[in-house]
């Protein structure tokens, strides 16, 4: 994996060689600090351990008893179904895999009706173990195998902390079950039981996801690594740290990848909730290459200059021919590959932002693949870790998503909060539009 940020040097916003080089001594000492907090396994930093630490053979002889299934339903909802998540759009299977992170009744009620059941295995994801709508998606399930007479202990596992709700219906069911993690934020767990065991259940290498991590975790671990100009991980923490400073308060992700599409969503939750504090940190925008260019792109180039963008994709891709055409206007089309207009069109947008005085960076993996994907979001994680140290933000925390969630508990009858009453109480202006 590369990172260039050549394209964000005297753009505006922008930054300047020089500030890069004195941003590199506070990355220096901020190294410092994430390689201690790596040491001792603290909160957070221990995430950035995972790699030596997941026991990929633990993951599979747990999921191993499921055999060759026909489908796979993720019931968990934020970091623990995102990287799941993104392992399963990025990678190829014969096991289906369907993720219910979402209460959307009309969309759960869709995929219960079409899933073989009797030949699916559901896999329960809950740090916590609370998180009600991944409780009460579990609750649906269950209850629509029972209805289906297919044995649902027979066809779940879990994932989930020490204790918990989820915890006791294993232990009281005898259920297979994995760990989170201790010290492991649920959006810095996908390279953990939490992202990889759905990975597994479809076949997938968790061993070479796991070596992918190692290969970016030792990148922080050699010699020099405390700089922005030898680490790739860094480089990217620390130019979009520059850049949020100098008003590029929007991070647009473009994979040119129709199968990174979804790791633009789990890099969404990873940035928005470890660096959106204090009245700080940098929204991220979901987009995908070249689609969003018809959409979105006369913005980034046009609009307010309050963003970078992200360009993202592999070096190498499985390819597929465009034929030649005597259609007017196309012959130039002709024998080239989808995969040279594709990345045309990268070069093309990333040179258009240039032009327009526009900051982007470009990252590149090699190929969409296990290995590949695992070096991609360890090193996602090294430099949110290092922008949120450098914006002085508690990057591990986020306290700001209990108050709705008090709030949907009471409104539900499930205990007094003074938060069910303010939504209650809320101030209407209501446009009657029939
Ligand atoms: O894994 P859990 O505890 O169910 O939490 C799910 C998600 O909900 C959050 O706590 C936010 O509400 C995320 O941080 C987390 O990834």
């Amino acid at each position: 994996m590369n990172v260039d940020i050549g394209n964000a040097l005297d753009t505006s916003p922008g930054v300047s060689r020089d500030g890069l080089e004195r941003l590199d001594r506070r990355v220096e000492r901020a190294h410092g600090r994430i390689q201690e907090g790596r040491e001792r396994g603290e909160h957070g930093f221990a995430a950035l351990n995972l790699p030596e630490r997941c026991d990929p053979r633990e993951v599979e002889d747990t999921v191993a008893p499921f055999g060759d299934p026909r489908a796979v339903v993720t019931v968990g909802i934020g970091g623990s179904a995102l990287g799941a998540a993104t392992f399963s759009a990025a990678l190829e299977s014969d096991v289906d895999a369907y993720f219910l992170d979402n209460v959307d009744p009309a969309h759960a009620r869709r995929l219960l009706s079409s899933l073989p059941l009797e030949e699916t295995v559901v896999n329960v994801v809950s740090k916590s173990g609370t998180t009600a709508e991944t409780l009460a998606n579990f609750l649906v399930v269950r209850d629509a195998m029972q209805r289906a007479s297919v044995d649902w202990t027979d066809r779940t596992f879990v994932t989930t902390g020490p204790s918990g709700n989820l915890r006791e219906l294993a232990a009281k069911h005898d259920l297979p079950a994995l760990d989170v993690p201790e010290g492991v934020p649920g959006r810095f767990a996908a390279l953990s039981p939490v992202g990889l065991a759905c990975a597994a259940i479809q076949g997938h290498d968790v061993e070479a996801i796991l070596e992918g991590g190692s290969a970016a975790a030792d990148r922080l671990d050699r010699a020099g690594a405390g700089s922005l100009f030898e680490t790739p991980a860094y480089a990217y923490g620390a130019v979009t740290y520059a850049l949020a400073q100098r008003g590029a308060g929007v991070n647009a992700v473009m994979p040119y990848a129709e199968s990174l599409e979804t790791f633009a969503e789990w890099f969404a939750q990873l940035w928005a909730e470890s660096l959106g504090k204090d009245g700080l940190g940098q929204t991220p925008a979901r987009a995908l290459g070249a689609t969003d260019q018809h959409s979105q792109l006369q913005l980034y180039r046009a609009g307010p200059r309050d963003k970078l963008v992200t360009l993202l994709r592999p070096t190498e891709r499985p390819d597929l021919e465009i034929p030649e055409t005597d259609l007017e206007g196309l012959s130039y089309l002709g024998g080239s590959t989808l995969g040279e207009l594709l990345d045309a069109e990268f070069e093309a947008t990333e040179a258009s932002l240039a032009a327009a005085g526009r900051p982007s960076v470009r990252i590149e993996i090699d190929r969409v693949d296990e290995r590949s994907l695992g070096e991609l979001l360890y090193a996602m994680e090294a430099a949110c870790v290092l922008h949120g140290d450098l914006a002085s933000v508690d990057t591990f925390v986020q306290p700001a998503v209990e108050w709705g969630k008090r709030a949907a508990r009471g409104l539900l009858g499930g205990g007094e909060f003074p938060e069910a009453e303010a939504v209650r109480d809320k101030e209407t202006l209501i446009v009657d539009g029939n």
